[in-house]
């Protein structure tokens, strides 16, 4: 069994130019994903999040180091990698099913027409759209319209699924429920994922890791910290596990007093401590000497 990275991020580095010269608002940002891993990514706002999402779609050129995305080189917007946005941007003058077809006649242009469609009505009915792949997105509900949103990613068929906030303006229950959605489907395609979130029961709940980023500028990675859970998991079970606070109580530590710390300049911490990229860390071998 092959254990390539699909993903390796090496000393990403971007800048934005400002009157006072360049921001550097993440830097060397170091990361591998393994086939069909999901990480999720948090950090407070503003540090860098949706930059470093950004560099990885391709939307955003890095400043600096390297991006491989199964075994090759890119720095470009590609359909190898689906992204899906806190709102889903559909076109207002076009079904659901409409704005679906429109990605998957670009990217399946060889397939025939009815194996097109059935592409797009087998996404938008796993979503839970079947009912409702014909009409406008005024006449569905944001949750409907996310889940259009989901369909069209998943339905490109993408080696990479990028998600940035993807459940942030729904109501709780609304986002429960697509987490499960996009649970499934992610179980089913097992495509590789990045998510955005400030959600840290989400990032619980969802992922194989959780990846900290430091406060920015000049934002890194914190901590890694992997989530234990069997899959398939049942919420009501991972939140009664013993556990679960534990991991809770990791994060929230993380982010209310060790993302002000830059692990690469701290220089007095003990072996083993300090979290690495790609490190695998429990729960108890946090970072604490600050
Ligand atoms: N095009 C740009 N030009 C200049 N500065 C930018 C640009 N895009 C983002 N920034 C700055 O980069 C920093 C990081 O922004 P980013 O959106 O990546 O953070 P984030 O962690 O995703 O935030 P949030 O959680 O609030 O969405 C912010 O200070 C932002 O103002």
């Amino acid at each position: 069994m092959s254990t390539a990275p699909v993903l390796e991020l090496f000393k990403l580095s971007k800048a934005y130019p400002t009157p006072k010269g360049p921001a550097v608002i993440v830097k060397d940002f170091t990361l591998n994903f393994a086939a069909g891993e999901f990480i999720t990514l948090i950090g407070h706002s503003g540090c860098g999040k949706s930059t470093v999402l950004s560099m990885v779609a391709g939307l955003t050129d890095a400043t600096d180091g390297a991006m491989i995305l199964a075994g090759k080189e890119t720095n470009e917007a590609g359909p190898d990698r689906g992204v899906v946005f806190q709102s889903p941007c559909l076109l207002p003058w076009m079904t659901a099913f409409e704005n679906v077809m429109l990605g998957v006649n670009q990217v399946y242009y060889t397939a025939s027409k009815q194996e097109r469609r059935e592409l797009a009505e087998y996404y938008l009915s796993v979503v839970g759209l079947g009912n409702a792949m014909h009409k406008y997105p005024a006449d569905l509900s944001q949750g409907m319209r996310q889940r259009v949103g989901i369909a069209r990613a998943f339905a490109l068929q993408p080696k990479m699924l990028l998600l940035d906030e993807p459940f942030g303006m729904l109501d709780s229950l609304t986002k429960m429920e697509l987490q499960e959605v996009l649970l499934a489907l992610w179980r089913r395609n097992k495509l590789t994922t990045l998510m955005v979130t400030h959600d840290v029961d989400e990032a619980i709940f969802l992922s194989d890791r959780v990846v900290m980023m430091t406060d920015g500028p000049e934002a890194e990675v914190g901590d890694i910290l992997t989530i234990p859970f069997a899959r398939p998991r049942v919420r009501a079970e991972v939140m009664a596990d013993p556990r679960y606070l534990e991991i809770r109580n990791h994060l929230l530590t993380f982010l209310n007093e060790r993302s002000h710390i830059r692990p690469s300049r701290i220089a007095a911490v003990k072996p083993g401590e300090m979290a690495t990229a790609g490190s695998t860390h429990a729960p108890h071998s946090a970072l604490q000497a600050h």
